[in-house]
């Protein structure tokens, strides 16, 4: 079952549709990885999810039910999420935070100390929130979020920030959630190789339009799209491709076309010894992922 799902998501602020007839879907016990550039709509999705900002049109459905101003309280009961910058009392400490968050949602003890045990602060619980680092900040921040286990889980940029050690952590504290407590983790990100390092599934998000949406490992797949060659002549070569109407371009000794099927390259190479031309290398260019992600975003984006 998918655990969130939208329905042609819409969210239009003056007169531009910043999320455009966006329809996700999170499939459960996995992490879901939002990736798009600055401003491509990730935030502004992530909270009509929640229910923080109303859709222009369109619709949400959490855990198989289409949320309502009924059921939204309810629904929301699952869900843990952490937008924008964690909200703590700075002179409160980690543990008295955690008591209040908990105290809100009716949790206890046992579950303070579990979440605070799962982000590693259970040593640091006793110190004031504002003497913490800002990897402890957002750890917390994690913390509060998890608090009793939700479901659901929604993380907007979660490692933003951080230095690398903290990013480390986040990350994978972030992958073990779903086998540890079964919990659905959605994650935004501007980043690839973060989300290529924590996510199952892949929705790719560029000015407000959902362009991707699939396993991690069929955008991996998406790669294996070129084909090098080298020939004793590449001019000639090049031409005889041009007449045959197959698509290339010059990439220093080789020519550069898309992938072809085994007969194709077969005829190829007939047609190029033919004319006399040798073919001396040919090869499978596995195009990286931010290639990829460059194609298509159309160039639009920060790596
Ligand atoms: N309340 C608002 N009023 C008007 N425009 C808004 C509002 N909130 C967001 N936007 C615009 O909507 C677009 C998408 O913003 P959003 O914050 O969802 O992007 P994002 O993908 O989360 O990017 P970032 O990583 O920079 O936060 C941006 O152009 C932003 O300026």
């Amino acid at each position: 079952m998918d655990i969130v799902q939208t329905q042609d998501l819409r969210k239009r602020y003056g007169k531009v549709d910043r999320v455009c007839d966006l329809s996700l879907h999170v499939p459960e016990k996995k992490v879901y990885g939002f990736l798009g550039p600055n401003g491509a709509g990730k935030t502004t999705t992530l909270k009509m999810i929640l229910g923080l900002i109303h859709p222009s049109d369109g619709g949400v459905t959490l855990f198989g039910q289409p949320m309502d101003g009924k059921n939204r309280l309810s629904l929301l009961r699952d869900v843990g999420s952490l937008i924008e910058s964690p909200s703590y009392y700075g002179h409160l400490t980690g543990l008295e935070n955690m008591v209040v968050a908990a105290r809100m949602r009716g949790l206890g003890m046992a579950e303070i100390d579990e979440a605070l045990g799962a982000v590693r602060l259970s040593e640091a619980k006793d110190r004031r929130v504002r003497e913490y680092s800002l990897g402890m900040k957002q750890r917390l921040g994690l913390a509060i979020a998890i608090l009793g286990r939700p479901k659901l889980l929604i993380l907007d940029e979660p490692t933003n920030g951080l230095d690398p050690a903290g990013i480390q952590e986040i990350r994978e504290l972030i992958i073990s959630l779903p086998i540890r407590y079964g919990m659905t983790v959605l994650i935004s990100s501007h980043l690839l190789s973060e989300i290529d390092q924590m996510a199952d599934v892949v929705g790719v998000i560029n000015e407000g339009q959902l362009i991707f949406e699939d396993k991690l490992s069929a955008l991996h797949a998406l790669s294996q799209q070129a084909l090098a060659i080298r020939t004793t002549d590449n001019h000639a070569a090049g031409e005889l491709l041009t007449a045959a109407k197959v698509a290339w371009q010059r990439s220093e000794d080789y020519l550069l076309l898309n992938r072809l099927r085994d007969d194709n390259v077969a005829r190829l190479s007939q047609i190029l010894v033919a004319k006399g031309i040798g073919l001396l290398r040919i090869e499978e260019r596995q195009s990286s992922l931010e290639d990829i992600f460059l194609r298509i975003t159309g160039g639009a984006v920060s790596l």
